[in-house]
């Protein structure tokens, strides 16, 4: 039925077959994952808490000296298929220009509720703020459903967790941010949501409603989405961007062109895509111009303050 087709995202890829498309993006992210490991040196199934499925995997640039970035990415596959150790496709690009990488793992279903994996995901961003406390920016990536579990960090309380991590950017790539309408197709099966469950963990709801004021408001946010991929998930990203802007915070939009869903992300192994195009420029944030923190926590999170990272998409719509 429309509805569901609407939420298969391999139903609308133009180049392959539904199958085929599904089938290349595993296997470039299983070919980038096993030559990140062999070629990155890396630390695997760090834990971040006591579950079993607590575990993240970093990858450093090469001349690793002082206070890095963190690149940390949110895998997609419907809150039910994924694994960290499968989908390192940015680890490549991203460490050659200096850029550590985060890969996350969180409990897909039916094993993890929604809850709990908002919970794992918000457990493991504050894991790498208590790692590296001197970092130069947590900058969160997901794809799919892993973009609604990154936009759900803007919900995040951090004072619960005891460490306020140093977010300096989201990049939020063909996300779905309103959950109810997946409660009524079979991809709900194995996820198991109730229509409070999907209110509770849309980002796009919970905002429209009770809108959050931005704390650290100063960090970008890019919702972007492909050309190729369905309406229903355009719709979800422009909606999702514009409850953003109408919250204060600093969103902006960009539609890639001539990508589908997946396309999107498997080209983040390449070197001359846009999304991987590291620009550093002079933090707007740095120390001077950094509200004095309030708890130690915050001072062990200003980082050194000094650079930016932006993605192309924005450093092209800020003119440089
Ligand atoms: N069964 C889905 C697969 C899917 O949606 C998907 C697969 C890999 C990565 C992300 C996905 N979508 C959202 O999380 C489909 O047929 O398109």
């Amino acid at each position: 039925m429309e509805l569901e087709t609407q939420y298969l995202p391999s139903r609308w890829v133009l180049r392959l077959g539904a199958e085929e498309a599904l089938r290349t993006y595993s296997q470039m992210g299983d070919d980038a994952t096993k030559t990140a490991r062999a070629t990155t040196r890396s630390l695997l199934d760090v834990p971040y808490g006591d579950g079993e499925g607590d575990k993240l995997d970093i990858y450093f640039p090469k001349d690793a000296s002082g206070a890095l970035p963190f690149f940390t990415f949110i895998h997609g596959g419907y809150w039910q298929s994924g694994s960290k150790d499968t989908l390192a496709f940015m680890v490549d690009p991203l460490t050659a220009q200096g850029v550590a990488v985060v890969i996350l793992a969180y409990d897909i279903a039916p094993k993890g509720t929604l809850d709990h994996m908002v919970d794992q995901v918000t457990r493991g961003i504050a894991s790498v703020q208590r790692r590296y406390p001197c970092n130069e920016g947590i900058y969160l990536c997901g794809h799919s459903a892993g973009a609604h579990l990154a936009a759900m960090m803007l919900l995040a309380n951090w004072t619960e967790h005891g460490v306020t991590p140093n977010l300096r950017g989201f990049f939020l790539v063909s996300g779905l941010y309103d959950l109810e309408p997946i409660v009524h197709t079979p991809l709900n099966a194995p996820l198991l949501m109730t229509p409070e469950d999907a209110q509770r963990n849309s980002p796009q709801r919970r905002l429209e409603v009770a809108p959050k004021q931005p704390v650290d408001a100063a960090y970008p946010i890019l919702v972007i989405v492909g050309q190729h991929d369905a309406p229903e998930f355009h719709r979800q990203s422009r909606e999702f961007y514009q409850t953003l802007l109408q919250g204060g915070w600093k969103a902006s939009f960009e539609e890639l062109h001539d990508v589908d869903h997946f396309e999107i992300i498997w080209k983040l192994t390449q070197k001359d895509y846009v999304l991987t195009q590291v620009r550093r420029v002079p933090s707007p944030w740095g120390m001077g111009v950094t509200a004095a923190p309030t708890s130690k926590e915050s001072w062990a999170g200003r980082g050194h303050g000094a650079t930016t990272l932006l993605f192309f998409p924005a450093s092209r719509r800020l003119g440089t």
